[in-house]
């Protein structure tokens, strides 16, 4: 049994087996593009090689800070935005459950993430709930400039500095961010701050296996060495394996060929909600890869059951433009059986043999049944357990899959210029310096009166 494997009987009905033959050449075109880094920006393709190619006295230091921040700390405070919060985030939630924040600070900080919103309201309640206590904060940017970040990063040493003072105030202060170049580089070489390098090879989307996730999952108690073992694991079962063996490989192929028989909306769903966040990772990570030339999978994200009684209407009978991959828990956390009751005014007597991970799962066995019945196909991808080992390999999985799927459909899957535009517009509006253009530009367009 492989930690993570892929399942298509969702697909019968919507795909033909010489449909698989075709793409087939295709698919192994762009994972060669992506694994002999011949491809376009291929530069920022070393998140492939990572496993085993991390820098083991790095790795060690991160465990260093992690012990320190566990021993100083009932908070860690993780400052950054995309690329820089979601893996982390994702992992914690994946690895601990719902509640972790709430279940006691004796072994490891309650981890709290900001500087991945604007919101004044979210800032102002998270400076409110770490109070007077001692807490650090890990701020994280690979350019450094981001600006959500950066007003976070204000705040946070601002507090940090009013409790402690400066000298304690930067011992304190953990950065993740470029090894040689931008603002948070530099002030954390002028204030001696403790600090990790994103390699220059690894966009955001691609870096949760780098310091940007280790250092807080690292920190929340968890074992990132079994965290590389499982991405390790991962490398040597799909980074070379044929299409057929490679159910990495198999999941871009049928996502894509879904795609141009006009399934243009994949959503990524759990039964569990602590893979909220796994969806969420997911989303940027297809999102920002594939969303270019006006074209690419629309990614969204569903928790089932409870999202069947919000979003079930649409997916049986709305647009048939959907398809479904559900990831699934072959060995939940922790399980509960129905207890007996000799009333059944609920009439669950039927139940009571069963454990609610039965329950859930033949759940998911029924919704894909309705589903696909209805039109919507759908793949399940099976992961082990809840373990660092099987996180890694997940995260490996999906890195890869998506990577091949950008290549596959002719686009740099590592850059995202799309992002650019709304923030040159925020910065004119807000009369940042250099942008004086812009801003006018924006004026004449706002004048410019609808006929
Ligand atoms: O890590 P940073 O440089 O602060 O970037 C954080 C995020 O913002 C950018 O705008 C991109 O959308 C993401 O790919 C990136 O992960």
């Amino acid at each position: 049994m492989k930690r993570v494997e892929l399942d298509t009987k969702g697909l019968k009905s919507f795909v033909q087996s010489n449909e698989l033959k075709e793409i087939a050449p295709m698919v192994q075109t762009a994972r060669d593009l992506l694994v002999h880094g011949t491809g376009v920006e291929a530069k920022m393709g070393d998140w492939v090689n990572l496993p085993d190619e991390y820098d083991p006295v790095e790795f060690d230091r991160i465990k260093d800070a992690a012990r320190d921040i566990q021993e100083n700390s009932d908070v860690l405070v993780v400052i950054g935005i995309g690329g820089s919060y979601l893996g982390a985030k994702m992992a914690l939630d994946f690895l601990h459950g719902s509640f972790f924040n709430l279940e006691g600070t004796d072994k490891h900080p309650q981890i709290f993430f900001a500087g991945n919103t604007i919101s004044p309201a979210y800032t102002a309640d998270l400076l409110r709930v770490i109070g007077d206590r001692d807490f650090s904060v890990n701020v994280i940017s690979k350019s450094g400039t981001t600006t959500e970040p950066a007003m976070a990063f204000r705040i946070f040493k601002e507090k940090l500095i009013e409790k402690y003072g400066q000298e304690e105030a930067n011992k304190r202060i953990y950065v993740t961010t470029d090894a040689k170049k931008g603002a948070l580089h530099d002030e954390a070489i002028d204030q001696g701050y403790t600090s990790f390098v994103i390699p220059d090879g690894i966009g955001g989307r691609y870096s949760v296996l780098t310091p940007v996730g280790l250092l807080p999952i690292a920190a929340s108690g968890a074992n990132i060495d079994d965290l590389m073992d499982g991405a390790h694991e991962a490398q040597v079962a799909l980074k070379d394996a044929p299409l057929y063996e490679n159910d990495s490989l198999l999941y871009a192929a049928y996502r894509n060929i879904l795609y141009r028989k006009g399934y243009t909306n994949e959503i990524l769903e759990s039964y569990e909600p602590h893979l909220r966040f796994l969806a969420e990772w997911w989303k940027q990570l297809a999102g920002e890869t594939e969303g270019k030339n006006y074209k690419g999978i629309y990614p969204s994200s569903a928790i089932f059951s409870t999202d069947l009684h919000s979003l079930g209407q649409y997916i049986q009978e709305g647009m048939r433009n959907l398809m479904e991959t559900v990831v699934e828990i072959k060995q939940p956390a922790s399980n509960l059986g129905i207890p007996a009751n000799e009333e059944n005014l609920d009439g669950l007597k039927y139940l009571e043999n069963t454990t609610m991970d039965e329950v859930n799962k033949t759940a998911r066995e029924a919704v894909v049944i309705a589903h696909t019945n209805g039109g919507v196909p759908n793949m399940l991808v099976t992961a082990e357990d809840n373990s660092e080992a099987t996180l890694g390999y997940l995260i490996y999985f999906f890195e890869f899959a998506i990577a091949v799927s950008g290549y596959l459909n002719g686009i740099n899957p590592f850059n995202q210029p799309g992002v650019e535009d709304y923030k040159q517009n925020m910065f004119a509006l807000l009369g940042k310096p250099g942008y004086e253009e812009r801003r006018k530009e924006i004026q004449e367009q706002d004048n410019e009166k609808f006929h």
